[in-house]
């Protein structure tokens, strides 16, 4: 079976740039597939959720080679009408995500489907059902506009979230949100991959992505992959003092091992609170 989404020795270069945005990256994800992008800032995650969502080369042109296929299928080979029903894209910045051709909320969560040429009967039933999901009933009759950065983030979820698409890319989805906000859409996260949807996920918040991610991506400040597997693999390589951040319980464990509380382990590492529990809870009992 074809791999969802896979890159081959893809390489980016912005018009007007010398240096390259992107370079190197080769992966393959699978369908039901929740993978991880980490890395600086201005290390090319953006860039590279436009290359596999097509606004590269489509809206930005520049240089980009290698391949890109989805479903086996070479990018440009479909229409942007396939690629929207088929990749789900919620943007870094929720107000560039906004139509501006919509005067309510509610208006604005139907606009991908009206745009798809769904029926208004399956609109309203579609966007009734994201307000609910996503509490905005309070909101849903608002101007977008009027809207803070984190209701307006919520917006762009739902209208994502009711084109129901197979592949969802999230850029920094909860930036401009509140704690309660964050766990909302962590959850949401969950419930896609529950369902078999694949999801892409840029997001800072490592201690929190770890307790979703299947797969990671590790961009260095150069555009360049520098790592791509298990989560608890491949950070077993990386140090503290390297550029890119770890998660909680990686450091703790480093620093466990370091003073030799724990034996050190070269080949995989606890990434999540639960897993340096279980691993300092499993050191004990053998002692
Ligand atoms: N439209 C553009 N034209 C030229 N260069 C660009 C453009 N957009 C981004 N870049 C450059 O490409 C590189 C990667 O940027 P990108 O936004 O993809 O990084 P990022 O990892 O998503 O950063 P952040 O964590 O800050 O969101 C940076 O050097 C950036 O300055």
């Amino acid at each position: 079976m074809n791999p969802l989404i896979e890159l081959n020795d893809v390489l980016y270069r912005y018009p007007l740039t010398r240096k390259s945005a992107l370079r190197h990256i080769q992966f393959k994800v699978t369908s039901g597939m929740v993978m991880g992008i980490i890395g600086v800032n201005g290390s090319g995650k953006t860039t590279l959720c436009n290359v596999i969502r097509s606004f590269i080369p489509n809206f930005y042109q520049g240089d980009l080679q290698g391949t890109v296929t989805l479903k086996g299928k070479p990018l440009n080979q479909y229409s942007e009408t396939e690629l929207s029903q088929l990749v789900g894209y919620i943007f870094q910045n929720p107000f560039t995500q906004i139509s501006g051709v919509k005067d309510t909320v509610a208006e604005e969560i139907g606009y991908g489907l009206e745009n798809l040429g769904v029926s208004s009967k399956k609109i309203q039933k579609r966007v009734a059902k994201m307000i609910d999901l996503l509490n905005l009933s309070d909101i849903k009759d608002k101007n977008p506009f009027d809207l803070s950065g984190g209701q307006k983030q919520m917006v762009a979820i739902a209208a994502i979230l009711a084109i129901n698409p197979e592949i969802f890319i999230f850029d920094e989805p909860t930036s401009q949100l509140d704690p309660a906000g964050t766990t909302k859409i962590f959850k949401i996260i969950q419930q896609l991959k529950s369902q078999g949807k694949t999801v892409i996920l840029v997001e800072h918040k490592l201690d929190l992505m770890m307790q979703y991610i299947d797969q990671l991506l590790v961009l260095d400040e150069q555009g360049q992959q520098i790592a791509w597997g298990k989560p608890e693999e491949i950070l077993a390589s990386f140090t503290e003092n390297q550029t890119i951040a770890l998660p909680t319980a990686t450091r703790v464990y480093q620093r466990m091992a370091a003073q030799h509380l724990i034996p050190i382990a070269t080949n995989k590492v606890p990434v999540t609170q639960d897993e340096i529990v279980q691993t300092i809870q499993n050191f004990q009992e053998t002692r």
